[in-house]
């Protein structure tokens, strides 16, 4: 009897709990609108929930934020809110569920040679199913954006921005200079037992340094960061748009798919929507139309306008508003699963004792242990497989010597000028001196435009490693999950995963950084509720091949550390599918695996890229204005010009603090 009765209080919580939790929200949305708003954002992901939040901040400003995304489901809300739960949000309903064409020269290990591309589809977009690592790049690519002719974009001009967005929860970075402390964003260290500590020990064995590579250090090993409070998830959507959503000047609007942007001549009057199955209707707009719709779906809402290149819009009967090379530029991260170590250290866990009672005693209680890491990930790396101090230790000495030489230089070159004004002076007195002086300046010349080379420290990282406390396939009760979100052939994850069911192991994920293999998105029709022709043309560069396979050798030499021998971790070399007969560790081996393993990051970027006015191949100018029109901005991840050395989500929320500067403070 008294089983019962519990039973029947716990269930009427928990129900009551859901109902709560469900309908909460819900009278914050809008089912109608009013006839014109001062701005309305399209998609309310990582960058719309930013600008809605700073653009409405101003009670006199009337802001509309529209997202396709339904509002979240009970059982959605809890898993985008666990870390672990992150990956039975992908092909669910939160997910667009977005594929790539076949893949010519990778993904030979998926179904079809196709890429799953998970995109977030309702409140934060994308930052409710990603995996929370918070990483903002090198300082060296906002520079070359700068270079680029995106003039404002230098480290020095975003960092305040990352600054503003943020707030550090690491005890180590409280006092941090290169981290925020009052912003919206929670960052904290959710890792959790030893494995973070093995991998960065090895990795500095074999020479690199330990560092904040969120802050001050270039490359190196560090210990993952991660978007989450007390071992919950943290989306923007938590971050910037649940705590002002009883603003009364910003509406917000639900299962809403924008169709077009309207114009008239060549200004940017309002939108086009789908609601339901209602007729399309419209909203017009005071002073601007953003469209935050992401990656994919920015560069499909603009072509659907008009937008784009002219020729693809023809053929579609598409009347051309702006002749813009709009979905071109598309670049993405691609990783393969590899070297991954077994071991038999009770250091490392095996998937049972990540799901034990105590760890969930743990996560419930104190928001802490393996349960509040996201994909159980680890520490992460950054290097430069050409300067990689696994292929060469003295690498790093040598870096530190040449930018210690061209410091001298600097200095040298300032003594000297000054020698040079000096022996000017006497120079009519004593001839001798100044042609000796005049050599003498000579070769410092010289050597000083030698060392204004960059020096090597200079280079962006080429590879970043995640290093996960698990091995891939440890967990057999995920792999249909995992089978159906990778989208990789079941003999395939047989042969690599399926003996290490129970094991202990730490897995390598190796990434390359800057491909060279640069792809596309074009309509497949015009209705706009029908997904774009994506075409990343992942490995189509020699180059891309080189550098992955470089990163996976130096990866594969942490066997040898003392680090790694203490644990017993050995290299798990198992011959993948379509492999056979090509010598295991060759680079021919390697070639042919990351072509079979080709498994994206997540982190498509550049379809509506940023760039100086002049440049053709740019859509946007560095004020993230479309070209050509008037009234019209996209701000998200597809304005990068160049993809970024690291995670995309902290740059988008870069990018949309910086937009909403721009927008406020723009007179058109
Ligand atoms: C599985 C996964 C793991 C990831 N892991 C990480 C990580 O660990 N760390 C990290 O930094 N980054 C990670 N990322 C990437 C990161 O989350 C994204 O780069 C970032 O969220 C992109 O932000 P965005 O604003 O450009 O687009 P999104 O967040 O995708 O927002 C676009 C929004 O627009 C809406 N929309 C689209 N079209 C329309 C339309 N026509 N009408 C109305 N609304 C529309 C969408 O529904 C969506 O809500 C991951 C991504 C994935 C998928």
């Amino acid at each position: 009897m008294a089983t019962t009765r519990a039973f029947l209080v716990v269930t009427g919580l928990v129900l009551g709990f859901a109902w709560w939790w469900g309908t909460s929200r819900k009278s914050s949305f809008r089912e109608t609108l009013y006839r014109n708003y001062d701005y309305i954002i399209v998609g309310a992901g990582t960058a719309g929930c930013v600008l809605a939040n700073r653009l409405s901040a101003d009670p006199n400003v009337s802001v509309l934020l529209l997202e396709a995304g339904e509002e979240t489901s009970f059982l959605n809300r809890w898993a985008i809110q666990f870390p672990v739960a992150a990956i039975t949000l992908q092909r669910g309903s939160f997910d667009w569920k977005y594929e790539t064409v076949p893949q010519k020269h990778a993904c030979v290990g998926s179904n079809n040679n196709v890429s799953f591309w998970a995109r977030g589809k309702g409140l934060g977009g994308t930052s409710s199913i990603n995996y929370m690592m918070y990483s903002r790049g090198s300082r060296h690519d906002y520079n070359q954006w700068e270079e680029l002719g995106c003039s404002g974009w230098s480290y020095a001009n975003v960092l305040p921005y990352f600054l503003r967005s943020e707030s550090v929860q690491i005890k180590e970075l409280l006092k941090s200079q290169y981290h925020g402390h009052e912003g919206p964003v929670t960052v904290s260290d959710d890792t959790y037992g030893e494995a973070p500590n093995i991998i960065i020990e090895a990795a500095k064995q074999l020479g690199y340094k330990e560092g904040d590579l969120n802050g001050e250090t270039d490359y190196g090993f560090m210990r993952v960061q991660s978007q989450s409070n007390k071992g919950l998830r943290q989306t923007m959507a938590d971050a910037y748009l649940t705590p002002v959503l009883d603003r009364p000047n910003l509406h917000v609007m639900l299962g809403v798919h924008v169709s077009k942007v309207l114009f008239e001549d060549k200004r940017a009057v309002g939108i086009e929507y789908i609601h339901k199955d209602k007729p399309r209707n419209t909203v017009s707009v005071k002073k601007e139309v953003i469209v935050s719709a992401g990656t994919i779906g920015s560069p499909h809402l603009l072509m659907l306008s008009g937008i784009g290149p002219k020729s693809h819009l023809q053929d579609l009967q598409i009347p051309v508003v702006a002749d813009l090379p709009v979905g071109d530029n598309l670049q993405d991260h691609v990783m393969t699963d590899a070297p991954s170590f077994e071991t038999e250290s009770p250091l490392v866990p095996t998937t049972s004792e990540i799901i034990s009672f105590s760890m969930l005693l743990q996560y419930f209680y104190h928001g802490l242990g393996y349960l509040a890491s996201p994909v159980m990930l680890a520490a992460t790396g950054l290097i430069n497989t050409k300067l990689s101090t696994m292929h060469n230790p003295s690498n790093i000495e040598h870096d530190i010597e040449t930018k210690q030489a061209y410091e001298e230089n600097k200095q040298a070159n300032v003594e000297n000028k000054q020698s040079d004004v000096e022996n000017k002076q006497s120079g009519s007195e004593n001839k001798q001196t100044n042609a000796e002086s005049k050599q003498h300046s000579k070769d410092i010349k010289q050597s000083n435009t030698e060392n204004k080379q960059p020096y090597l420290g200079n280079k962006q990282p080429d590879v970043q490693y995640f290093a996960a406390s698990v091995l891939f396939g440890g967990e057999p009760l995920i792999k249909n999950n995992y089978l159906e979100i990778s989208n990789m052939k079941s003999e395939v994850y047989n042969s690599l995963y399926g003996a290490n069911a129970g094991k202990r192991g730490l897995q390598i994920l190796t990434i390359l950084l800057h491909p060279k293999s640069h792809g596309r998105i074009r309509l497949k029709s015009i209705d706009p509720l029908e997904h774009p022709i994506i075409d990343p043309q992942y490995l189509s560069h020699q180059e891309d091949i080189e550098t992955l396979i470089d990163g996976i050798e130096n990866a594969m030499k942490l066997e040898k550390t003392s680090a790694f021998e203490e644990i017993g971790a050995k290299l798990v070399q198992r011959t993948i599918p379509g492999c056979e007969g090509i010598l295991y560790g060759s680079r021919a081996y390697w070639e042919c695996y990351v072509r079979q393993q080709t498994l994206t990051v997540y982190h498509p970027v550049g379809t509506c890229k940023m760039g100086h006015r002049d440049d053709p191949t740019a859509v946007l100018d560095p004020q993230l204005r479309v070209k050509g029109v008037i009234g019209l901005r996209v701000a998200d991840a597809s304005i990068m010009p160049k993809i970024i050395s690291g995670n995309t989500n902290a740059a988008v929320t870069m990018i949309a603090e910086k937009a909403s500067d721009m927008i406020l403070s723009s007179t058109s």
